[in-house]
Formats: C-alpha cells, sequence, structure tokens
C-alpha cells in the first residue's frame, strides 16, 4: 500500500519482484516478470497499455517500487542537477565497487570531480582519439591479414569491436600503447590487455560475489581478483608516473602526456593535491574505462548489422565518406564536420540499442512533474521525497511523439541535431562527458571501415532480411544493453 500512495496519479502496473531486484533479475523477463530485459521486450505496448508516459511498476513481493518515464519532458527534469534528485549508493553498485567517480557522486562531490575529469576531454584529445582510431584500424586489417582479402566473413562482429575500442580506451586515456597483436606477459603475470577484458566481463559476478568465496580453490574468482589486481596496479603505477612527470615539467623537464589519466593527474595537482585522492584518481579510470568500452563495442556491433540491412543508407555514406577523401587520401580530423550521414547511422542505431538503457534517481524532496497521457493530454504529479524514478532510455528513444515510427532505422532523423540534444549520451549536466570522445571514435572508426568494404548480411540458407534482423537484432541487457552475435560480411569495394 505504501509503495502505491507514493507514486498516486501515475497508472500502475503491479507486479511479483521489481525489476533488477536480486530474485527478479533471477527470473527470464515475461508477460509477468519485468525481469532484466523488460525494457526492451515490452517497449511497445507498457505505456500504450496503461495510456501514459510515465507508468510505476510497483512490486507486491519483493524490491521497491520505481516509477518508469518515456518522456523527454520528464527526463529533463529527472536529470536536472537544480532538482531535488540524486543517484543513490544502491544504484551505483556495480561501478561503485572500483572507487568513488565521477558517475557516482552527487552536489558539490559531483563538481569536485567534473572540475578533474573536465580539463581532460579537449579538441587535442579528440585529434588523439581520431589518429590512434585511424592507425588501429589499419593494423587491424594488417594483422587480421584483410589487406590481402576482398572478402572477409565476420560470424561474430563484436569480438573486433570490443577489442577495438578496449585498445582506443588504453591507448587515448591511460596512455598505454597497447597494439592489435597483443605481447606476451611475463611468466606468472597478466597481460593488460587481458586484464582489460576480464575486469569488464565480470563485473556482476565481482559485485555479487562474496569476498570470503575468494578463498575457495575457484580458479575462475583467482582470475577476476588477478586481473583486478593487475588493473589496479597499472593504474596506480600511471598515476604516479604522471605525478612525478608533472613535477618534471615544473622544473623546465619532463615530457608532455595527452591521454586522459594524465590530463586528470595535472589537473588534481594544479588544484592542489587534496582536491581528490589517488584512490578517486583510480575510481575515475575504472569508471572511463566502464564508460566508454561496452558502449563503443555494442553501438559499433549493431551498426553494422544495420548497415548490412539497409544498402542504400551505405551507399550514401559511401558517398559521403568519397566527397570528404577521395579514394586513398587520408581521413582526417579536419573532415570530422563532413561526414553528419556517418554519425547519423552511429547515433540512429544508439537510439535503438541505447547501451545506457536507464537512468535511476531519487527525490531528495516533494517536486511537482509534467505528466503525458498517449492521448496527449498533459498535466502535473506531485512526488514525495524518497521516491525512484527511473529514466527508461529504451522506452524514451521509442516513444513515437519522440520519434516517428520508432521501429524504423531512419538516421536521417539525427541531421543537423545538436550535440546535446543527442539523448543516447543521456541530457542536462550530467549528460556524458566522453560523448565528443565517442562520436570521434564512432566517426573515424566508420569512415575508414564503409570507404574500405561493403558490408553484407550472413543469413542462414532461405532466411530473408527481415528474419535475420528479428533473429540477430534482439537486445540482451547486462550492465549495458546490445545486442549478441552479428554475422556480416566485409566485400571490398570497387572504387568510384
Ligand atoms: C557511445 C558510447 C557512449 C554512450 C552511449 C554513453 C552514455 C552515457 C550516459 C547515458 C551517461 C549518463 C549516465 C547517468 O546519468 O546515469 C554517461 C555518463 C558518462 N560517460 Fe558516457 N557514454 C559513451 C561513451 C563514453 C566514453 C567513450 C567515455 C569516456 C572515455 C564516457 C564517459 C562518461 C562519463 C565520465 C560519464 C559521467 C558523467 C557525469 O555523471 O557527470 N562515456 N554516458
Amino acid at each position: 500500500r505504501n509503495g502505491c500512495k507514493s507514486v498516486a496519479g501515475i497508472p500502475i502496473m503491479t507486479v511479483p519482484c521489481a525489476p533488477f531486484s536480486l530474485l527478479g533479475s533471477l527470473l527470464p523477463t515475461s508477460r509477468f516478470n519485468p525481469g532484466m530485459c523488460f525494457q526492451w521486450e515490452w517497449r511497445n505496448w507498457i505505456y500504450e497499455r496503461y495510456g501514459s508516459e510515465t507508468v510505476a511498476i510497483v512490486p507486491f513481493l519483493f524490491g521497491r517500487p520505481i516509477i518508469y518515464t518515456s518522456s523527454l519532458e520528464v527526463s529533463r527534469e529527472v536529470l536536472d542537477t537544480k532538482n531535488p534528485f540524486l543517484k543513490a549508493e544502491d544504484a551505483t553498485q556495480a561501478v561503485l565497487q572500483y572507487g568513488h567517480n565521477i558517475f557516482t557522486s552527487n552536489g558539490d562531490e559531483w563538481k569536485r570531480h567534473r572540475r578533474i575529469l573536465g580539463p581532460a576531454f579537449t579538441t587535442e584529445t579528440y585529434n588523439m582519439v581520431w589518429e590512434e582510431t585511424s592507425s588501429l584500424y589499419h593494423e587491424m586489417c594488417s594483422e587480421e591479414g584483410w589487406d590481402a582479402k576482398n572478402t572477409v566473413d565476420l560470424p561474430a562482429v563484436k569480438v573486433f569491436t570490443d577489442k577495438f575500442s578496449l585498445i582506443i580506451l588504453s591507448r587515448c586515456a591511460f596512455g598505454v600503447p597497447l597494439g592489435w597483436k597483443q605481447e606476451k606477459p611475463k611468466e606468472g603475470e597478466m597481460a593488460f590487455g587481458d586484464a582489460l577484458l576480464h575486469v569488464m566481463d565480470s563485473c556482476i559476478a565481482r559485485l555479487i560475489t562474496p569476498r570470503w568465496m575468494y578463498w575457495l580453490p575457484v580458479p575462475q574468482l583467482h582470475q577476476i581478483e588477478k586481473a583486478h589486481r593487475t588493473l589496479s596496479d597499472v593504474m596506480h603505477k600511471l598515476i604516479r608516473e604522471q605525478r612525478q612527470a608533472f613535477s618534471a615539467e615544473k622544473d623546465g623537464e619532463g615530457s608532455k602526456r595527452r591521454d586522459v589519466v594524465s590530463l586528470m593527474v595535472r589537473a588534481r595537482e594544479q588544484e592542489g593535491k587534496f582536491t581528490m585522492s589517488d584512490d578517486e584518481l583510480v575510481g575515475n579510470t575504472f569508471f572511463l574505462l566502464f564508460a566508454g568500452h561496452e558502449t563503443m563495442a555494442h553501438i559499433w556491433n549493431s551498426t553494422l548489422g544495420f548497415l548490412a540491412l539497409y544498402e542504400d543508407i551505405q551507399v550514401d555514406m559511401y558517398k559521403e565518406i568519397q566527397a570528404a577523401a577521395p579514394d586513398d587520401t587520408p581521413i582526417t580530423f579536419s573532415m570530422a564536420s563532413q561526414l553528419d550521414k556517418v554519425l547519423a547511422c552511429f547515433i540512429e542505431t544508439g537510439r535503438l540499442f541505447s547501451p545506457g538503457f536507464v537512468l535511476v534517481r531519487d527525490t531528495t524532496d516533494n517536486i511537482v512533474l509534467p505528466h503525458f497521457e498517449r492521448s496527449g493530454a498533459r498535466s502535473q504529479v506531485g512526488l514525495g521525497p524518497d521516491v525512484r524514478v527511473a529514466v527508461d532510455v529504451v522506452g524514451l528513444h521509442h516513444n513515437p511523439r519522440h520519434f516517428s515510427e520508432p521501429e524504423e532505422y531512419r538516421p536521417s532523423r539525427w541531421y543537423g541535431v545538436s550535440e546535446s540534444d543527442v539523448s543516447i549520451f543521456s541530457v542536462g549536466p550530467r549528460a556524458c562527458t566522453g560523448r565528443r570522445f565517442a562520436l570521434t571514435e564512432a566517426c573515424c572508426f566508420l569512415a575508414h571501415l564503409l570507404r574500405d568494404w561493403r558490408v553484407e548480411i550472413i543469413a542462414r540458407p532461405g532466411e530473408s532480411k527481415t528474419e535475420w534482423r528479428q533473429r540477430v537484432m534482439r537486445a540482451h541487457t547486462t550492465m549495458t544493453m546490445g545486442v549478441g552475435d552479428v554475422p556480416v560480411r566485409l566485400i571490398r569495394r570497387e572504387r568510384l
């Protein structure tokens, strides 16, 4: 009854277990249990059925009520730092396990993190991201032997996009120059690249496994711990080195490194060393890894799936790339502004499969929010303190009032849209700090790939494109959302 009272005025859906609650996540998403994937599975009926763009999901057995909104206007209010909302610790646990950081903090603490992280994202950083992405693309084609081939079959694109985005982060965010071909680690040690992958893959396992279990002879758990220790050691070492380099610079010596972590350390040292502890720097570094790895890998993965389905969109993009950088001329950072269609196709994929699929906040005081019915009628609802509200990013991106024919893959809807309105990165003051980093990397990678290759689906015998889309382009949710294995064929292009 308390749950219902706290969400008065908003249509209520009653379920046994709250979405993402421990018990609820163990059971699959079905008509009766939201589970982990209801936002995707229910996207076309939940708001329609309740005639409202905002619905409260109230559990009667397990978990707390949560108000889900698919309205952009409501989302803007919820995400605005001027309003009485904050990120609760239990909603950021997965990221908190690596230390406090910009993502997990609120109020003045968040501003402090932002002051240290902000200066690390500059045009110079994006220039470096472009150069590294371009150079890694060529390295990948050469190391994988694609340079000598006219056709390449990729049964699972994400194997490559995972590795690609990780190496770019390693080079541009941490200043660790990993190559496509990894060097063998010393006996008993774990390679940095393997540690990165292990840490990313084991985020949830590490969160739910009690500490005492690491004393048991379970090799998988020991690997997770080793990966985490390796990464933590490298992060601390990077920070130590940067601190020394900064002191040397003040004395007129030392090299000026430009990776994100170095710039963070520099900003911290300039502010005075008490502005952020080493542990918080490590926390932020871990978060950058989390924020920038799977998000990119997922969207690239599904972008190649969509491009393989829509040949006409590929042709448009190819012409745009050729107009900016014909044939073998280098595709440079200065050309990025001419590659609108390339960027729009990445963003449109992110709309349909948004890695950051839910943004959770709790009220700290009374607030009045706008309320939209599906009929178009507008009213207001009042909420008291300690009510959990979640921006349902999947619902928002499938709301027909904001995106007509939402199931259609239509990159043109993003032509000319300003970067701050690209909702896949959230909106308002706490929108993604790495937005420009991500778009630079995305644009450079896709421009290089699509100038060289045409993309086709690898279908099963007798399978149509529609059937392929239904089978392959289905969302899965863990910490982020994306599709599974995307099987495509790259076919070398004849020049225009
Ligand atoms: C396509 C790729 C990406 C997507 C879709 C994405 C999406 C998002 C979203 C939705 C948020 C807001 C989360 C919330 O408020 O709860 C966010 C925050 C953030 N992202 Fe990204 N992100 C991407 C790539 C990156 C990259 C490459 C970096 C850095 C290298 C990055 C760094 C951050 C940071 C630092 C925040 C926290 C901002 C704050 O709380 O003030 N992201 N991102």
